[in-house]
């Protein structure tokens, strides 16, 4: 709100209760409705300089003291946000955001890394995108992403373009594909794409095939259980949940909260949901956060640091071989 006072930006509500009940909701919406909240606030933050590091600063908080996870958009297209030229340029905002995530990696003990997202909408940003994932690969920025609308149709040689240039790079890739999309959008995702992980994936259970090939593959995937249900992604009867037959399966997969803005929600809505409603034991709990840290993007000797910090949380042998 302040930051829309300050740049003169209108945004749907004056007080943070009426804005709130613009952003966040709790009831199944269509996956392109929950996309246009991210329009409410957006315009007021994008590329201006003290509301980048006012957000880093209270995303790291919320990391760090509640499991939330940093999801930031940081391309302002002026056709997309018209009316919101900030003072910074994109390359300028990555490099603030880093700054911030190595503060926080300082302060709070923790790994924080970033993924740059592209967007479906956008094509002929992927190649920007993925050019700054090349100048800040050392230097926090360590994969890029596919993010946005899924019915919209992916054959743009734009984002395979970026791809491409990403994995000739050695730049970690995942994709958001199978929320809602069909199996064929995970299909590209990893063929294409050349995607290690897949954003959601839900949908991957209507081609066994297709299902049976990734468990081979371990391919990772990145499910957020209470998202699904408010973006309609899935049956919204938890017990139906594919996460339950990715946990039958001990496929690799992870839990994660996605936007916890929009969803009102923390890692513990998550946690909940698979306890009441997945069968999950602590156990599974565990084997997920490992999964998560084997799959993350991290340089390898920091991810087996990471590992053996699990391992001993979770009471597992410890082996100090590493
Ligand atoms: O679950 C999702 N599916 C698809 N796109 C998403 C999801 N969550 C966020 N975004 C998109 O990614 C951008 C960066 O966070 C957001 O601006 C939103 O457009």
């Amino acid at each position: 709100l302040d930051f829309g006072k300050k740049r003169g930006i209108k945004l749907p509500a004056d007080t943070v209760e009426g804005l709130l009940q613009h952003v966040s909701y709790n009831e199944p919406i269509t996956l392109t409705r929950f996309l246009e909240k991210f329009t409410y606030f957006m315009p007021a933050i994008v590329t201006d300089s003290p509301a980048s590091s006012v957000m880093w600063l209270l995303g790291m908080k919320d990391f760090y003291s509640s499991g939330r996870a940093l999801h930031w958009a940081m391309l302002a297209d002026f056709s997309v946000f018209p009316s919101c030229r900030g003072d910074l340029t994109p390359d300028e905002v990555v490099s603030l955001v880093n700054r911030g995530l190595q503060d926080g990696e300082r302060d709070f003990h923790i790994k924080a890394r970033s993924i740059l997202c592209c967007m479906r909408h956008m094509p002929n940003w992927s190649m920007e995108v993925v050019e700054l994932c090349k100048k800040y690969q050392n230097n926090s920025v360590v994969a890029i992403d596919l993010a946005g609308d899924e019915s919209l149709n992916l054959s743009s040689p734009g984002h395979k373009a970026a791809y491409e240039e990403a994995e000739r790079c050695g730049i970690h890739r995942t994709v958001h594909a199978g929320e809602v999309g069909p199996p064929s959008v995970i299909k590209e995702a990893v063929n294409m794409l050349k995607a290690e992980r897949i954003g959601h994936g839900y949908h991957v259970l209507e081609d066994q095939a297709l299902y049976k090939e990734l468990l081979e593959r371990e391919m990772h995937f990145e499910t957020c259980p209470w998202s699904s249900y408010l973006t309609g992604a899935c049956d919204p009867d938890f017990k139906k949940h594919p996460v339950i037959q990715f946990r039958k399966d001990q496929a690799n997969y992870s839990l994660n909260t996605d936007d916890p803005l929009i969803f009102n929600s923390t890692i513990n809505t998550d946690y909940r949901i698979a306890m009441e409603y997945m069968g999950f034991t602590v156990e599974e709990f565990k084997r997920v956060n490992i999964n998560a840290a084997q799959s993350s993007f991290l340089p390898e000797k920091e991810k087996k640091e990471l590992l053996n910090q699990l391992y001993e949380a979770y009471g597992m042998i410890l082996s100090t071989a590493f």
